[in-house]
């Protein structure tokens, strides 16, 4: 589990996070939604300790990862799985050496248990076989399967993906979606999707965090939302004619 206790975050004169506490319980995928510039992304940083927070701590199943310094937190840090916008992979590498990547970086592993390793991954992912081919042969939905396969390899207990869904098609989408729930549930991850996209919100939405302004307007399932009276909630889920539509028949 992973606990956000009233987190502040400023850059220069500008508040962005407003004392935000949410709990994110472990083998759920747990979305993060809002407006253009509402802090998701900020907000997944402080968590992982990309920002520090101005204020406020975070807690890995209760351990105060914000009080830590760099080499109280590498333990952590091994045990977060992160695929940020754009899959983040390493053009100049192989598909193979992209996921051997972390591995080479914290582990003693020998060559050929990465080996074992990167290749399991790459079949959980659905692209086996694909080894040799580099960042630039493959489709964005292909990346964004490699990207995931190097964020599970060192068997993380939290998983952090911002976006896994842009730049991709609805139905590429959708198996996006279902490979990061899969994962979440076989594996007992605590994962953290931040998502503009609002069929990943209806269609996977277990537990949802609505961001406004840089505080936590909303907290509630994809369920709840199509009953909400929250007029901002509202306004961004259902805000074009057809989602509103549809609304109305639920
Ligand atoms: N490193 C930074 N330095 C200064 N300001 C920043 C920095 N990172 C983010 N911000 C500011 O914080 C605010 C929130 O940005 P953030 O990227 O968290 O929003 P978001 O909700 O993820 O937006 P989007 O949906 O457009 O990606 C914006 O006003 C942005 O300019």
């Amino acid at each position: 589990m992973i606990e956000v206790k009233d987190i502040y975050k400023t850059f220069g004169d500008n508040e962005v996070l407003k004392g935000i506490s949410v709990k994110f319980e472990a083998g759920k995928n747990n979305l993060i939604i809002g407006g253009s510039g509402s802090g998701k992304t900020t907000l997944l940083k402080c968590i992982v300790g990309l920002h520090e927070p101005t204020k406020g701590q975070v807690f890995f199943n209760g351990e105060n990862f914000t009080e830590m310094n760099f080499e109280e937190r590498v333990p952590i840090r091994t045990e977060i799985g992160m695929l940020f916008q754009n899959s983040a992979l390493f053009d100049s590498m192989t598909v193979e050496e992209n996921i051997m990547f972390p591995m080479n970086l914290f582990t003693n592993q020998t060559k050929a248990e990465k080996l074992d390793r990167a290749n399991f991954c790459l079949e959980r992912v659905n692209l086996k076989g694909k080894n040799k081919l580099f960042p630039a042969e493959l489709s964005g939905g292909m990346k964004k399967r490699v990207g995931i396969a190097r964020a599970i390899a060192m068997q993380p207990k939290y998983l952090f993906v911002d976006e896994p869904n842009s730049g991709l098609d609805p139905k590429t989408s959708i198996l996006i979606d279902e490979l990061i729930n899969e994962l979440t549930d076989e594996y007992n991850i605590t994962t953290v999707v931040v998502t503009h996209d609002m069929n990943s919100v209806m269609g996977i939405g277990e537990h949802i965090v609505f961001l406004h302004q840089g505080q936590k307007w909303w907290e509630g399932s994809n369920h709840e939302i199509a009953h909400t009276d929250n007029k901002e909630l509202n306004d961004f889920v259902f805000a074009s004619k057809f989602m509103q539509a549809a609304k109305d028949r639920l």
